[in-house]
């Protein structure tokens, strides 16, 4: 038996856009701590199953629970206290361009702060110690006022987990974020995130296309084809086998 607290619980859970069924029958539990990647074909369900995770989507059918909570029974206010403890970062990074990095960072501050405070923010930077520290913390600290459509895409991809970072949420789901990077970049922030989660003990659960990566970063592997899951294990325990059959047209 897990005797760590239960982070998510997907209880046969489908997922329709009609008549497209992305998810079917999904049945997961996630503990604090773990690193889980979702991997299978483009189209397999994926970044379906992380906008179920955060609460962006709802289940056409079964329960999803998060920090012990089924969000389709929260009302806004409390939907938005749980949404606080997950922080996602995406393959197209969702940042400003134009705005300096600090303004980006400082975004994580959002679902706590009040719209004065954030507009405020805009023109006289609040926060700076925080987001200085969480730009050290992903090792671009001198990019602190730097405009943000100056930087690379690796750098990009590190605001936004900085800008995570300063949410301070249990979880961080990531939704295929190296799919935009080279492959030197990609494990640099594959790396950045695994010892993120390590040292903070966040949870992480990330889809991501290359196996290999999956294997190397990841503890827990999900094989999710076309909208099920194909195999849940340990990566030690994937076998090559397995591989094909999820790649299997
Ligand atoms: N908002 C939507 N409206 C209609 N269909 C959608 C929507 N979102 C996803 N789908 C469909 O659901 C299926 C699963 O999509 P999803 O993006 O979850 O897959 P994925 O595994 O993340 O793929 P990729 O690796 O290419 O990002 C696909 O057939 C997709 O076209």
């Amino acid at each position: 038996m897990n005797t760590k607290s239960l982070i998510f619980e997907l209880k046969n859970v489908t997922k329709s856009f009609s008549p497209l069924q992305a998810l079917t029958d999904i049945n997961l539990q996630v503990y604090a701590g773990e690193r889980v990647a979702l991997v299978g074909s483009s189209g397999a369900g994926k970044s379906t199953l992380i906008s179920l995770l955060n609460g962006t989507l709802l289940p056409s059918q079964g329960e999803v629970w998060v920090l012990g909570r089924n969000l389709a029974h929260l009302r806004s206010k409390s939907l938005r206290q749980v949404q606080c403890q997950i922080g996602t970062i995406y393959q197209q990074f969702h940042l400003v361009d134009n705005l300096r990095v600090v303004h980006n960072v400082n975004a994580g501050h959002l679902g706590k702060w009040s719209i004065f405070k954030a507009v405020f923010s805009l023109i006289y930077p609040l926060e700076v110690k925080t987001a200085l520290k969480a730009l050290t913390q992903v090792g671009i600290p001198e990019k602190l006022y730097a405009r943000t459509d100056k930087l690379s895409g690796g750098q990009q991809q590190r605001v936004a987990i900085a800008r995570v970072l300063v949410q301070n949420p249990q979880v961080i789901l990531a939704d295929e974020p190296v799919a935009s990077l080279d492959p030197e970049r990609s494990r640099e922030i594959l790396e950045l995130l695994q010892q993120l989660s390590q040292d903070l003990g966040k949870t992480l659960v990330s889809s991501l296309h290359d196996f290999d990566f999956a294997c190397r970063y990841y503890q827990r592997i999900i094989g999710l084809r076309q909208g099920r899951i194909l195999f849940d294990v340990a990566a030690k325990d994937v076998s090559t086998a397995m591989v094909k059959e999820l790649y299997r047209i």
